[in-house]
């Protein structure tokens, strides 16, 4: 059972007594930061007849004598340092571990006296696997075990999709302002109704996952509900989608410029047209409500590039393919203006020290990939945390403790 076997050997093992350097720190060449990051590895019993149930330790170093524009990133006191909230985004390729790592941060965060949040947003939910409780139905759920509150809620836009397509059968439609309104979005109903686009809202419209995703973004900024969270950490859906939700704020808020003007228009016409009648306009500015809606995604958009407050953590794993798609998505992030500062590679295999011939071609295939991220013009001057393959599936808290104690330093 994971979280035993990981849990009676938490005491044992002094994962900060590995030796960790940092070449600028030491050699204080500050005008010329090179940042080697040393990450230490554990690992029990790779299979029964390769590695043994000693430990093996794995310290691999990596210069970065590259540095654009971001500051040689703090550890993990920076991250809990202050009490005002702070989001971290954790994103990258399906399955690569981007749930365990959050959950990780999550645990360690309310270990260190922050009462934090774990938000999914990914349609195919794991947080409830990994903390291995039930933390499905949409609502904030205590996680037990940690020190301060630690709440989970995961999002589910495949039920609300569903939900929506019900709604609007039933009702022909009426339903969906009531529905949207759950989700903190009945002002867009709203204003879609005053101008007769409300039909559109009939079928579900491409990216209503992140629509309701965002919605709850609103909610965190709005809410008392969520006052008391000063750490919210979010695992997101795979690259795609992720992406579609960082960039949704600019393209609402493109979208209701464009209707905002038209709505100009319109009004000016049927204003003309009431004079000329002498009919008096006297329903509520549907103008001013879209601005006010406007402003609130101007606010979420803020919000992700806000280097004080966010932070997107990619997660990758040591493979060609997995590098390529985080180089990418670091790119677009770049393109949205969202911080990134850490790329965790995940389930990195130690030194084969054994004949096994399949674990030697394999760490050399890993070699390789982590080769390419020194060389990636977009990965290369992010800090590089190196996460090691265990031997045990990473469920409930002890683990998800254990895992965050060689993650997050
Ligand atoms: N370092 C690791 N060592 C061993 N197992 C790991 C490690 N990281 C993740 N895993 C395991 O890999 C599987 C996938 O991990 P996880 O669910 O965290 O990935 P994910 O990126 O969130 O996946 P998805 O994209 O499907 O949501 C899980 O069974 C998890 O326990």
């Amino acid at each position: 059972m994971a979280a035993p076997f990981i849990a009676s050997h938490m005491s044992s093992f002094a994962v900060n007594s590995f030796p960790r350097t940092n070449s600028m720190a030491m050699m204080g060449f500050l005008s010329y930061p090179l940042k080697t990051r040393t990450a230490p590895f554990s690992l029990w019993k790779l299979n029964r007849r390769g590695f043994s149930s000693s430990f093996l330790s794995l310290s691999i170093s990596r210069k970065q004598p590259r540095k654009s524009f971001q500051e040689a990133t703090a550890g993990f006191d920076e991250m809990i340092s202050g009490t005002q909230r702070k989001y971290y985004m954790l994103g990258g390729k399906g399955g690569v571990g981007k749930t365990s790592c959050a959950a990780s941060l999550a645990v360690k965060f309310a270990n260190n006296g922050h009462p934090t949040l774990v938000v999914s947003t990914d349609p195919a939910h794991s947080l409830s696997d990994s903390f291995a409780q039930d933390l499905t139905g949409g609502t904030l759920i205590p996680v037990a075990g940690p020190d301060s509150p630690l709440f989970a809620l995961e999002i589910n836009p495949e039920k609300a999709r569903e939900e929506f397509r019900n709604v609007s059968k039933k009702n022909g439609g009426t339903g969906v302002k009531d529905f949207m309104d759950g989700m903190g979005l009945g002002m867009i109903v709203e204003q879609l109704g005053e101008l007769k686009l409300g039909e559109l809202l009939d079928t579900p419209p491409p990216g209503l996952d992140e629509a309701i995703a965002i919605s709850k973004v609103i909610q965190f900024l709005e809410s008392p509900e969520y006052n008391m969270f000063t750490r919210i950490v979010f695992d997101t859906a795979p690259t795609g989608h992720t992406l579609r939700l960082l960039s949704l704020p600019d393209f609402l808020d493109a979208s209701i410029g464009k209707i905002l003007k038209l709505k100009e228009k319109i009004s000016s016409a049927t204003s003309a047209i009431k004079s000329v009648f002498g009919q008096e306009e006297n329903k509520p500015d549907a103008a001013e409500k879209l601005e006010k809606l406007r402003e609130r995604m101007v606010k979420v958009r803020e919000l992700f590039r806000d280097t004080d407050s966010t932070e997107f953590v990619i997660v990758t794993i040591p493979t060609v393919m997995a590098v390529s798609e985080s180089s990418r998505l670091r790119a677009s992030l770049e393109k949205e203006r969202v911080p990134v500062k850490r790329l965790i590679v995940n389930q990195l295999l130690p030194p084969s020290t054994s004949d096994c011939k399949f674990c030697a071609m394999k760490r050399k295939d890993q070699m390789r990939a982590l080769s390419m991220i020194e060389s990636d013009p977009e990965l290369s001057n992010l800090t590089l945390v190196q996460a090691p393959l265990l031997d045990v599936e990473i469920r409930g808290v002890p683990a998800l403790q254990f895992l965050g104690d060689i993650v997050w330093k």
